[in-house]
């Protein structure tokens, strides 16, 4: 097969890259969100660490915020395809938020091969209720990156969104149809079969249900990379329109000069365009 349009090519991120050879991307995408997220850690904005919000070891969160009457909450949620990073690693977008006014919680979760997908989903449950119950935040947005927007994205449906007062959605070069990953290496750790790849994919659950009955509304902001592979172009804009189908208010948005790993690794930075529309959005 020719290797471009190979599915586990194409759902290697680092290969896409433009910036570094592919097999030092990852490394250096680890290197600068741990070092912005260190520094994040130990600023003023940081509240509170580890915060447990369910039994798994990893089901902890951070907050970070500069007022605690801060009337929005941002919660987001890491990529590394339910497998890799962690929550301390990735703060680096919590400066421009939190100066912006917007409270931001950075969870961690529990990876695969230790839990399933269907457990991690089943965490982000707990998340958001720990959230409303305990936390009693209200305007909730929630966003991530890669699997993190898969996760986020697993959460719209009215019984879940509306439940947990969830405004809107934010995700980033995202990946909503699970089942090319099937025959790839990333499944090694995740044993997912056809039916989990069928169950647990927003872009085929979301298609079985009719939202225009519904009045409460939800903004969603789908957004990818200029450099991310076309199969992550096309997940994005199929989920895009499969929400536009049933009625959701959508925001669809292609970012130059940027690949799957600093469309996120600037949103430390003010003046980068994603950092403002997530700021205009909230
Ligand atoms: N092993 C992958 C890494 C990867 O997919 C990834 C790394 C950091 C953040 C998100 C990622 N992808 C999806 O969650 C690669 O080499 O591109």
């Amino acid at each position: 097969m020719d290797e471009k349009n190979d599915n586990e090519f194409l759902y290697t991120p680092s290969h896409w890259c433009k910036r570094m050879k592919p097999n030092l991307v990852v490394n250096k995408h680890i290197e600068i969100v741990q070092s912005i997220s260190e520094k994040m850690k130990e600023s003023r904005y940081c509240k509170s660490l580890n915060i447990r919000y369910g039994p798994g070891d990893r089901q902890l969160m951070d907050i970070y915020e500069n007022s605690p009457t801060s009337e929005h909450t941002f919660v987001y949620i890491h990529g590394g395809y339910w497998q890799e990073l962690n929550k301390d690693i990735s703060a680096y977008c919590t400066e421009p938020l939190v100066n912006a006014g917007i409270r931001v919680i950075i969870p961690g979760y529990d990876l695969a091969p230790l839990v399933t997908l269907r457990n991690i989903v089943e965490e982000i449950h707990q998340l958001l209720s720990y959230i409303k119950i305990c936390l009693k935040y209200k305007n909730i947005w929630l966003g991530g990156h890669s699997a993190g927007a898969h996760l986020a994205a697993s959460m719209i449906h009215p019984a879940v969104h509306e439940h947990f007062s969830i405004k809107g959605f934010i995700l980033i070069s995202g990946i909503f149809d699970l089942s090319p990953l099937l025959e790839t290496t990333i499944n090694i750790p995740l044993k997912l079969n056809k039916n989990d790849c069928l169950e647990l994919s927003p872009l085929n659950i979301l298609n079985k249900f009719d939202f225009s009955l519904k009045t409460n509304s939800i903004k969603v902001f789908v957004v990818y990379a200029e450099h991310d592979s076309p199969a992550f172009h096309n997940q994005s804009s199929q989920f895009a329109k499969l929400l536009h189908k049933i009625g959701i208010d959508i925001l669809e948005e292609r970012i130059t000069e940027v690949d799957h790993f600093d469309i996120v690794e600037n949103l430390s930075n003010n003046n980068y365009s994603l950092t403002k529309h997530i700021i205009n959005l909230i």
